[in-house]
């Protein structure tokens, strides 16, 4: 980066997240983490929730918890995780969603416990891993996935940090934004790879990433649309295009009832 160049929002968050772990692993460190593994059952199969979905013919929803975003601001007020949760189960989604990020998303661990501890949805930590430390960290917290954001992490990273994940029994979504990123993500043996149609440095959305990168991903593996799904109309050029998964957050973050938006958007589930 030149010295006039602004960082952009995802060098700020990275930033953020090394003195995060820094902090955090001074406070508790891993191995009193690992202590909390036997407080959560084992983690419940996201991958599989989400596949089942799909080979019933109807949609995969990843649906979202997130209460606010850099690029949107603050989306619900008040913020309910756990009865936004039992909308979305009402719903029929197949996966939960839940942003622990504090400083960007106004996130919290504590969001993701109280719903794993009510809902029996599988959850996935939204936050940015970047260090084996947060990755124990989610197993504490019961989550049951975690997301691994390609343009965050060089390939070994994303190599080892996937490895401890699957170590520790739950299972693995990896994010890409662009051509060389997916072609990193197909070496690791994931089953679910997500394109995410906002970039992460401008905030820009297009859904036509998705339509571009879709047929890199050979079969065996779930691609999952993520961002900028909005309207009906969005869901239907996605379903046309052969793409049955789908991550939400705001559609859903900014109705009165979450789980009837997203029956609105994808139909009964
Ligand atoms: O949402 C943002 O503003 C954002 C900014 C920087 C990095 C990540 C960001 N969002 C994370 C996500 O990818 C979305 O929460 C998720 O895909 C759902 O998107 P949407 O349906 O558009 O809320």
């Amino acid at each position: 980066m030149s010295a006039t160049q602004a960082p952009t929002i995802l060098r700020k968050i990275l930033d953020r997240k090394a003195e995060e772990v820094t902090e955090r692993s001074r406070r508790i460190g891993a191995a009193d983490l690992e202590r909390e593994f036997d407080r959560h059952p084992a983690p419940r199969g996201f991958t599989r929730a989400l596949t089942d979905k799909i080979e019933a013919g109807k949609a995969g929803v990843i649906a979202e918890i997130k209460k606010a975003s850099p690029s949107k601001g603050l989306l619900r007020d008040p913020f309910l995780p756990v009865d936004i949760a039992h909308s979305y189960a009402r719903a029929g989604a197949a996966c939960l969603s839940i942003l622990t990020d504090r400083d960007f998303f106004q996130g919290h661990e504590d969001y993701l416990m109280a719903v794993r501890a009510e809902c029996e949805l599988p959850v996935i930590r939204k936050d940015f891993l970047v260090d084996p430390y947060q990755i124990t960290e989610a197993r504490a917290i019961g989550a049951d996935c975690v997301l691994l954001i390609a343009a965050a992490l060089d390939p070994k990273q994303m190599l080892d940090l996937h490895d401890q994940a699957r170590e520790l029994g739950m299972d693995v979504l990896v994010e890409v934004h662009n051509a060389p990123e997916m072609d990193e993500a197909l070496k690791l043996d994931t089953p679910l790879i997500g394109v995410n149609n906002r970039d992460l440095h401008t905030f820009e959305v297009s859904l036509e990433t998705t339509l571009t990168l879709k047929d890199a991903v050979d079969d065996g593996r779930t691609l999952i649309t993520e961002s900028g799904i909005l309207e009906p109309g969005d869901v239907e050029r996605m379903r046309q295009a052969g793409v049955h998964a789908f991550l939400v957050g705001e559609a859903f973050m900014r109705a009165d009832d979450p789980g009837a938006r997203l029956n609105e958007l994808f139909g009964a589930l």
